[in-house]
This record gives structure tokens, C-alpha cells and sequence, in this order.
């Protein structure tokens, strides 16, 4: 199942209202073929992305048919995840695509889930290149390495278990350093994540920040939705700060990706 944006699903609502209160043929058909619009687009992406590994493929068949309400009846998961937490098809080959263009050595993943993500970046590292992926749960690092384990990539991922911020600060604490980051776990993290990415240097020179979500499950563009206030606050502290350079990618729930300017904008000839 992939993503559904906040617009296509007010759509689908849109369409099941009209048909309760029974509206004008017209305006029920342009209804519908905006709605195939969205469905089209979003189908024609797909067939326009590379297809994804034996693994990953396996990753995506075991998130949609884990038991995760019986994960959450024995305490293994704070709530009853949903498999559609994952990156999924599409961000999975940009990230792929981005790490082979980037040639990042180190990339620090926050929130594991079961894996895709983090082998989808490992995919396109080098052999001796590394993921480390940030993970609350104990339970998800091990399934996530049982779904990875087939793949000869899957041992350039490390993950520790934890909350992120805790290990995190262990790292700066530790002079560690990332290439990229890739910031997927707790949405109330983001902004400590970030200022500990450029304010501490946990990013090495000439890296790059990626935030998924950033569009908060879209209250960043809907001002009556509870992550509106959270998705502000974090768009005010990045836009703060001139010497940053960001870019808003429209990709499921939003993709922003942060690097420092003087990386981005070079001398004038
Ligand atoms: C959206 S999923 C990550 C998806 C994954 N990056 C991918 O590409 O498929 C978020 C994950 O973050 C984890 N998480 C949530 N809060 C966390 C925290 N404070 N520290 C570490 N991991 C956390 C959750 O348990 C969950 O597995």
C-alpha cells in the first residue's frame, strides 16, 4: 500500500460525502477523475523507478505481514506500528540513488523500523562503508536483521539500540562524524538532531542533513493538525539559520534536505 498524502485522502472523503448527499453528475466525475489523477501520478512514479533487491523486496513483504499487534501484546512496541512506517519502493531508491551520488563513507540512520531504509543506503555504499542505524526497540533490531540477513550489504549495518538523543550525545561525546544523516524516528527529535548535526559537527564537512516527514504527516501545511505547531518550529529554527541551505523535496510525507551553504553556493568565477 503506498503513501497517501493528507490532499489525496481529503479527496477520497471528498467522494464518499458527494455520494452520500448525492451531488450533480459533473461535479461527481471531476471529482473522480481528480482523484485517478493523484492514483495515475503516483502509479506512473513507480513504473518510472527502478525496481527494488531480492531483499528489499522481502523487507517490504515481512513489514506488510508482521503480527504487530501481537509485537505490541508482549510489550515488544510502544503502539501497534503500521507497516506503512516504512520507506517504502520510491524513497528507498532516492536514498539509494542519493548515497551513490553523495559517495557518503559514514550515514547515521535515526529509527531502524525493519531495515529498508538502512539497506537501501547500504546498497550503494562502498564495502567498507557504514550504517548506523538508531533504533528504540530491541525487538526491531533483530527482526530487521533477520529480513536483511540474505543480503551481502546487510553487514555494513550496525545498529544500536536506544533512545536516539542518548546515543547520539554518546557519539559527539565520542568525536564521531557522519557523512549524511537520515532523521526517521521521533518526530520531537528532529530539532535537537539538527542542531546537534551543525551547532556539535556530529555532520562532517560537506555533509548532508535528510529529514523524512518533513511535513510532519502533513500538519506542516494544515494549520488545524496536532504536528502543526511542531513542524513550524522546526521550519523557523532551520530558516534561522542562514548558513544552512535547504530544499523541500514533494516525496510521500515530505523529504528535506539540509547542508551547510558554503558547501552548496560556491565563489563566483
Ligand atoms: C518511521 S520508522 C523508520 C523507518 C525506516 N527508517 C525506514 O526507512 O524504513 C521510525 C522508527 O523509529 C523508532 N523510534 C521512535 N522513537 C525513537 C527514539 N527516540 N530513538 C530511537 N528510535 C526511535 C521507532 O521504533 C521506529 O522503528
Amino acid at each position: 500500500m503506498a503513501f497517501k498524502s493528507m490532499p489525496a485522502r481529503k479527496l477520497d472523503e471528498a467522494i464518499k460525502l458527494a455520494e452520500a448527499t448525492g451531488v450533480g453528475s459533473e461535479l461527481m466525475e471531476t471529482l473522480i477523475a481528480a482523484r485517478d489523477m493523484f492514483q495515475r501520478r503516483d502509479d506512473f512514479t513507480g513504473e518510472a523507478t527502478s525496481d527494488h533487491s531480492k531483499t528489499l523486496a522481502k523487507i517490504e513483504h515481512g513489514t506488510y505481514h508482521h503480527d504487530w499487534q501481537g509485537f505490541y501484546d508482549q510489550g515488544k512496541i510502544p503502539w501497534v506500528y503500521r507497516p506503512t512506517m516504512f520507506s517504502g519502493r520510491l524513497e528507498g531508491q532516492f536514498l539509494k540513488s542519493l548515497v551513490s551520488i553523495h559517495k557518503p563513507k559514514r550515514i547515521l540512520e535515526v529509527g531502524l523500523f525493519t531495515g529498508y531504509g538502512a539497506l537501501s543506503m547500504a546498497e550503494a555504499l562502498p564495502a567498507d562503508g557504514e550504517v548506523v542505524s538508531l533504533e528504540i526497540c530491541e525487538s526491531l533490531k533483530t527482526l530487521a536483521e533477520e529480513l536483511c540477513k540474505e543480503s551481502h550489504h546487510a553487514k555494513k549495518i550496525r545498529v544500536e539500540v536506544g533512545p536516539a538523543m542518548e546515543t547520539v550525545k554518546r557519539f559527539v561525546a565520542a568525536g564521531e562524524k557522519f557523512d549524511m544523516m537520515f532523521l526517521d524516528g521521533d518526530k520531537k527529535d528532529y530539532l535537537n538532531l539538527v542542531k546537534v548535526a551543525f551547532d556539535e559537527n556530529l555532520l562532517s564537512e560537506d555533509g548532508t542533513v535528510l529529514v523524512d516527514n518533513a511535513y510532519f504527516i502533513g500538519g506542516a501545511y494544515n494549520p488545524d493538525h496536532p504536528n502543526h505547531s511542531i513542524a513550524m518550529e522546526f521550519l523557523k529554527e532551520v530558516k534561522s539559520r542562514p548558513q544552512l541551505h535547504y530544499v523541500m523535496l514533494p516525496m510521500n510525507d515530505g523529504i528535506m534536505m539540509i547542508r551547510r551553504m558554503k558547501d552548496v553556493e560556491r565563489e563566483a568565477a
